[in-house]
């Protein structure tokens, strides 16, 4: 950009040098400031640890060249005003805006160096050739400004659409965040309002986490947490939404689904998640209590829907951990689950009989 900028700008002075009885000092001093020093301007930053303040420094002696300049096209107005607008505009672009003061500074000092030597006659209307030379300045810099700001915007809005993304994601476990999840919980259950969708939930929290942490410490427990959230994902049908409730509790929309279905959804997870192995700890091992709520008329937010499959989270802790228990039909009555009677194939909800046999492509 300064290479671009300076090149064109020296144009200008040369057009404006041409017209005067300039001798070979002036033409070599906007030779060697339009053409070479942007590149010894890139050089410098390009080695400097801090480029932004090496820029800064850059943009000074920018400024002093330009002020010189002002005064070699002996106060010519028209390109004198074009010139300075467009440094000054470029600065800002740099986010350099703040510190325009020193610009200030340097541009009256290199118009007062350059006075001093030239001692330039004011020629306060710009001849033609002068007039003609300033167009590819403002035409090729307004195009560069507005095609660099085109592709700022761009990659704002890329960002903008990330961070979006990103803040639905929890980042430890990559299941969607409590927020986000909330979110679709309430358009579920006003769709079952609405249009009796069936839709059922799962709270699932680890049971005894805090001994993970304090048997293991609170690496290993994140570990744990990251791979929780990745073994519920693996569980979850395509239109079922897991989301991270807080700590080591998680919870699962289970869209279309009855009680029973999500159960079955309830199961997996819980038999995924007694499988998680870690190689360097092979005698850690996790259970979860999970508590199944389907949406039910009663129902007037999220928080009572939570509130039932919560209770019924509770009645499976108190019942020995590692069970899954459904809120039933009168889930909204605190206090009232009743347990899925579980198909014959499905003995593993025994606690007794959880010790899975260890496989090689669960160990991390
Ligand atoms: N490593 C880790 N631990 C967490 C995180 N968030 C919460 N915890 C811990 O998770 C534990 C949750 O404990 P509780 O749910 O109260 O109890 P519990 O030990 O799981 O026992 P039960 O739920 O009664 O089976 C606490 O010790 C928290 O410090 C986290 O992001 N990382």
């Amino acid at each position: 950009m300064r290479a671009s900028y300076m090149g064109l700008c020296g144009l200008v002075v040369a057009a404006s040098l041409a017209y005067q009885p300039a001798n070979i000092v002036w033409w070599a001093f906007t030779a060697v400031s339009a053409l070479v020093w942007p590149h010894i301007a890139y050089l410098h930053s390009c080695r400097q640890a801090d480029p932004f303040q090496s820029e800064y420094l850059n943009c000074l002696i920018d400024a002093l060249i330009v002020g010189c300049w002002v005064a070699l096209m002996q106060w010519s107005l028209l390109p004198s005003i074009c010139i300075l607008a467009i440094s000054m505009s470029d600065r800002s672009y740099l986010g350099l805006k703040q510190r325009w003061l020193p610009f200030v500074g340097a541009l009256l000092a290199g118009m007062g160096l350059m006075a001093a030597l030239v001692q330039p006659e004011a020629q306060w209307l710009a001849p033609l050739g002068v007039q003609i030379s300033l167009l590819p300045l403002v035409i090729l810099h307004t195009a560069y400004t507005s095609r660099s700001t085109r592709r700022m915007l761009k990659t704002l809005a890329k960002q903008n659409l990330q961070l979006k993304l990103l803040g639905r994601i929890d980042p430890l476990t990559t299941v969607y965040s409590r927020d986000y999840w909330w979110k679709m919980a309430r358009t579920a259950l006003r769709q079952h309002h609405i249009r009796q969708e069936q839709t059922s939930l799962l709270v699932i929290d680890i049971d005894h986490f805090k001994r993970i942490n304090d048997e293991y410490g609170h690496i290993v427990g994140d570990e744990v947490l990251k791979l929780i959230g990745l073994n519920i994902r693996q569980c979850l049908r395509s239109h079922d939404i897991a989301g991270r409730y807080g700590g080591d509790e998680f919870t699962v929309l289970c869209k279309n689904a009855k009680a029973e279905d999500a159960y079955f959804v309830a199961l997996r997870i819980r038999d995924k998640l007694a499988q998680i192995r870690l190689r360097e700890y092979p005698k850690l091992r996790i259970s979860a209590s999970i508590g199944v709520a389907a949406a039910d008329d009663s129902f007037e937010s999220v928080a009572t829907w939570i509130k039932a499959a919560d209770t019924a989270l509770y009645s499976a802790k108190d019942a020995g951990r590692d069970q899954i228990i459904d809120a039933g039909p009168s889930s909204h009555i605190p206090n009232s689950p009743a347990t899925i009677p579980m198909p014959a194939s499905k003995t593993s909800l025994n606690p007794v009989a959880q010790e899975q046999p260890v496989k090689d492509d669960l160990t991390y």
